[in-house]
């Protein structure tokens, strides 16, 4: 099959039907990081997560991946620092991956393919009082990108997949409750790319400072294949869509500079 070839089909099936351009869209994610391309900056501060596990909510199926979703109506789970001014607030965190470990991530390193990448999502909390106000302004998101490599199993990853099942199809939700999104963060976040780029997803907005972690983590194939047993679609759908390949193909630079926070 295509995913036993190591020559990735150039193009793949992108999950929604994309806007041809989006209008004046000169910072779009996700990229390619060209590695020698990139800048260090030592200037760039260390991350600073300080997440609450009793912020957790729910987990829940959009039709385009899962999302974990936080309280995020006061300050308890935050990232600042690093190439941040501000003090950002966690809303959630997803994934995306492929149908098979041959790719799945949205961004790529020297044009390198993981099997799938994880997305925290925050937002400025001290220029603005919601997500839904954030996510039009330049400075309005901060997501933290870590790549995933299929290796050993992640036991902090498991509570997760055990309630995968539970929301198979595009619209279910179950309670999710003290999950402590730091367990999947590699263990040194201090070596990162950051660019200024957009949401990977509809509405696409150019809002988000992108922090994309050296470092990856490692998840078994078995749980990763767990993530392919959802569903695009809902429960009274006839024909049912299996949950993969939910990534956006890398998008032009357009002259923007990748800075690192290391040599
Ligand atoms: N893949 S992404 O850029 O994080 N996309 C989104 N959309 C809403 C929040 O994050
Ligand atoms: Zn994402």
């Amino acid at each position: 099959t295509a995913c036993s070839s190591k020559f990735v089909l150039s193009q793949m099936h992108p999950m929604w039907q994309e806007p041809l351009a989006v209008p004046g869209g000169d910072r779009q994610s996700p990229i390619d990081i060209a590695v020698r391309k990139s800048v260090f900056d030592s200037k760039l501060k260390p991350l600073i997560t300080d997440y609450d596990p009793k912020t957790c909510q729910q987990i829940w199926n959009n039709g385009y991946s899962f999302l974990v979703e936080y309280d995020d109506t006061t300050d308890k789970s935050t990232l600042k620092g690093g190439p941040l001014e501000d003090k950002f607030r966690l809303c959630q965190f997803h994934f995306h991956w492929g149908e098979c470990n041959s790719w799945g991530s949205e961004h790529t390193v020297d044009r390198k393919l993981f099997p799938a990448e994880l997305h925290l999502v925050h937002w400025n909390a001290d220029k603005y009082s919601l997500f839904e106000e954030a996510v039009v302004e330049d400075n309005g998101l901060a997501v933290l990108g870590v790549f995933l490599k299929i290796g050993k199993r992640h036991e902090g990853l498991q509570k997760l997949v055990d309630a995968l099942p539970t929301i198979r199809h595009k619209g279910s939700v179950v309670e999710f409750t003290k999950f402590d999104p730091a367990c999947l963060l590699p263990p040194n976040i201090d070596n990162y790319w950051t660019y200024h780029g957009s949401l990977t997803t509809p509405p696409l907005t150019e809002s988000v400072t992108w922090i994309v972690m050296k470092q990856h983590i490692e998840v078994s194939h078995d749980q990763l294949a767990v993530f392919r047993s959802l569903l695009f679609t809902a429960a009274e759908e006839e024909v049912q869509k299996s949950m993969v390949n939910n990534f956006r193909e890398t998008q032009p630079l357009r002259g923007r500079t990748v800075r690192s926070s290391f040599t």
